[in-house]
């Protein structure tokens, strides 16, 4: 395998407090670098200009004597790719554009049907072999982000929750004393010498290359802003005149966006926005700037209007510029060392043995690697095929570190599928203890049994319920992690599709379940746990909410539970209020994460404490039938059938704006839900409907626009719950034939559903 897109993409976007255009021209020398005066990049130049000539003659520029630099230069960057302009724009944009040479995707992204609900770690070959094609180039600060973050490391590993972490983790620093690159404990240093000589042709080169291209690249920037057709003045006109979006005949324009001008726009707003009572234009509003930036950030990264306007809001402007230019980019790619299996010292060796540079992603993580270049496929290695390694995005492994799983303890993964996370588990637990790694697709719960058996997990059963009916197909768990299925807005770099298939209706859709699920985590933890009692919370989506409003829900409805500090060490505070509402003080133990702070997946992770049992009315107490985590069986066996309604979600004044429920849109839901249930039974609701005083009275309570939200929101649960109904009917039928079953499962499972459908991790 060449140099990757995905590995030459490892640089983070500008730092927040430093906007990608003012920063880059503060830095920028009054002359270039070799001498060469300055000049104006024309459109087509930016399309056209050969990243390759202009790398290797800064490079040489700024180091003469690195030859070797410049000789990889050109083999990594001179294949005529297109220029940092160009780059991370959406190629219909650029075809829109009417630009020369649209870029094309890689295959294994343009191939990618997975939404992020499904797919959210790399673990197939492919996805380490989807590199090769749209050129980028790494920023000063790329090994920064990633290794800077936790530099207090001792803290994660001594932590509250992180006691146990450093026993957990079988990596070099029982071993070995410390080393620079490596972990303070890790290697000693003849031996790290040697890996760092091996590693550091690559490393430097990355290096020079990443500072001569962002020099490049801002050079290229700054003749591009002064190319303003628009700006005059200290108040730079960015407004829209309204003729301007339509033709003579008032339809909107078809004309294509010229994205620099799009882009110059852009960076105006923003400086306006920043300074507004001295740079905004007399007579106009903030609101008309805002609308203005949002619409432009629409036609420039391609979003719908309704998320990227829901993103905008997330951040100040500047900030939020930053986060979408750092969607346009992959996240650096990682593996995380099995500890199972080896030690990260002696996997860093080999695969540098292969041709791969890399380094520890930071002293957050003793097990994680960067990788920035392969010359083999890494899911094609022999170290991959015997399961030393995985890859897995770093966000991915804060979860588990926050729940800090602790050998020996019974262990929920709710949302498991494909096992980054459970596996990373079961590595900390070393293979102690019993994981339960459940999920609901099947198909994907097959995937998470293929990387169970490759890592070596031998603590784990796979089941495939619906995680909702926990606890009662099993409870009494010490510690439970759900990764909630969610909408990807965190990981948009990875699926582009987010950008414009998420409608208002899955920020209804999605948050519903997400608190439903987030209810029998809670539920199934025994909060007399000598050892945990912990549930830990996490999505890849940055939205409010899916996140404070889900975790704000759980408070209100759960007395029983507080938030506590996921010891992760770095992260920003969850939302204490967010546009003008209200959420619990202790949201700020909660943590954000986004592409543009840290260079990691848009991640959140929130840690609950159970403090008491679960209240006897509790939608999921398991107060019939069901095993406890010890597999003792409850006294009935009973099915157990949640119709617990919902109640409100907002404006009640005891339970604040948000986290509870909508009981108008849940009363909508449940009568949808009881309308499609008649009709799986062959009756016709409305019939029945007509005989029913009052049930004309409910219709009228909804208004219209909630009227069709509801119909499409309802009309979605209903086939989820019919899929549901199948998938359940369908593993219950199919059942397990005894060679599939393994001692631990039947250990493990004592009530007949739960050894029906687990499957084994032998
Ligand atoms: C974010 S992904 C999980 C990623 C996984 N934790 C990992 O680290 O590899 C969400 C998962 O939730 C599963 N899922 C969706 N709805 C579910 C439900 N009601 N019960 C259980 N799992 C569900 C999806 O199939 C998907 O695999």
């Amino acid at each position: 395998m060449g140099v990757g897109r995905r590995m030459k993409k490892q640089g983070p976007p500008p730092p927040l407090d430093e906007s990608l255009v003012s920063r880059k021209r503060k830095d920028i020398p009054a002359e270039a670098p070799n001498g060469q005066s300055k000049k104006r990049r024309t459109s087509q130049d930016t399309l056209t200009a050969k990243p390759k000539k202009t790398v290797a003659t800064r490079s040489s520029a700024l180091k003469p004597a690195n030859s070797a630099a410049k000789k990889t230069t050109k083999g990594s960057f001179g294949n005529g790719k297109v220029s940092q302009t160009e780059k991370g724009r959406p190629n219909e944009v650029r075809k829109r554009a009417g630009k020369k040479a649209p870029l094309p995707l890689p295959p294994a992204e343009a191939d990618d049907d997975e939404s992020p609900e499904d797919v959210l770690e790399g673990e197939d070959m492919d996805r380490a072999e989807e590199d090769g094609v749209e050129e980028d180039e790494p920023s000063d600060a790329d090994v920064q982000d990633l290794n800077g973050l936790g530099s207090d490391a001792s803290d994660v590993e001594d932590g509250d929750d992180f006691l146990g972490l450093d026993s957990d983790v079988v990596d070099t620093d029982e071993e070995a004393p410390k080393q620079g690159m490596w972990s303070d404990d890790e290697d000693d240093e003849d031996a790290a010498e040697k890996l760092t000589a091996a590693n550091i042709e690559g490393l430097s080169r990355r290096l020079d290359m990443r500072k001569a291209i962002e020099e490049a690249e801002a050079q290229a920037e700054l003749e591009e802003s002064a190319m303003q057709t628009n700006i005059a003045g200290d108040r730079p006109k960015v407004l829209d005149d309204e003729a301007e979006d339509e033709d003579q005949a008032g339809r909107p324009s078809l004309l294509a966006p010229d994205l620099q001008l799009l882009r110059t726009r852009i960076t105006e707003t923003i400086r306006v926005l920043d300074d507004f009572s001295k740079l905004a234009e007399p007579g106009r509003s903030r609101a008309e700037y805002t609308a203005q930036l949002i619409k432009d950030i629409c036609a420039y990264y391609s979003y719908s209007p309704f998320l990227a306007e829901k993103l905008f809001n997330l951040f100040p402007p500047r900030e939020a510029f930053a986060f979408f230019e750092a969607n346009e980019t992959p996240r650096p790619l990682v593996i995380r060392t099995n500890t199972l299996r080896t030690h990260r010292r002696e996997l860093a060796q080999k695969l540098i043995n292969r041709g791969v540079t890399l380094e520890p992603v930071g002293k957050w993580s003793k097990v994680g690697l960067q990788v920035f270049e392969s010359q083999v496929p890494l899911g094609a290695t022999p170290e991959y095929l015997a399961g030393h390694y995985i890859l897995q995005a770093a966000s991915s492994f804060l979860p588990v570190m926050a729940l800090a799983p602790q050998e020996h303890e019974r262990i929920l993964d709710m949302a498991a599928a494909p096992g980054g996370k459970t596996t990373y588990m079961a590595a900390l637990m070393k293979n102690t203890g019993c994981v339960f790694a459940n999920d609901a697709n099947k198909s994907r719960a097959k995937g998470l049994i293929g990387n169970i058996h490759r890592l070596g997990v031998k603590n784990t059963i796979v089941c495939n319920y619906d995680a909702m009916e926990f606890p009662r197909v099993i409870g009494g768990f010490d510690r439970v992690l759900l990764d909630a299925p969610c909408s990807g807005t965190g990981v948009i770099a990875k699926d582009a599709s987010v950008k414009t298939n998420k409608t208002p209706t899955d920020f209804l859709r999605l948050p519903h379940l997400q608190k439903n699920l987030l209810l029998a985590a809670i539920d199934s933890v025994d909060h007399a746990s000598k050892t945990g009692g912990y549930i830990v919370y996490s999505t890849c989506s940055v939205t409010v909410e899916e996140n404070e409003q889900v975790v704000q829900y759980a408070l209100n409805k759960r007395p029983n539970i507080k938030l506590v500090s996921t010891g992760l060490t770095f992260g920003k505070e969850g939302f204490v209020s967010y546009m003008g509402k209200k959420f619990s003080p202790s949201m700020k133990e909660t943590r954000r994460y986004y592409p543009h702070a840290y260079n990691v997946d848009g991640f959140f992770v929130a840690k609950f404490k159970k403090t008491g049992p679960t209240p006897a009315g509790a939608v999921n107490a398991p107060a019939t039938g069901g095993v406890k985590a010890n597999g003792a069986v409850k006294a009935s066996d009973e099915e157990v059938v949640d119709r617990t309604p919902v109640t409100a979600d907002e404006g009640d004044g005891t339970e604040g704006d948000f986290g509870g429920w909508d009981e108008e849109e849940d009363n909508v839901y449940i009568e949808r839900a009881r309308k499609a249930a008649l009709r799986r039974k062959g009756k016709d609701p409305r019939a029945l409907m007509k005989g029913k005083a009052g049930s004309g009275k409910q219709a009228g309570t909804v208004d219209e626009a909630e009227k069709v939200t509801a119909e499409k929101v309802d009309g979605e649960v209903a086939a989820q719950e019919e899929e549901r109904g199948r998938l359940s009917v369908k593993e219950n039928a199919v059942g397990k034939a005894p060679k599939e079953r393994s001692g631990t499962e039947v250990a493990a499972a004592s009530n007949t559903k739960v050894k029906r459908r687990a499957m084994v991790s032998r």
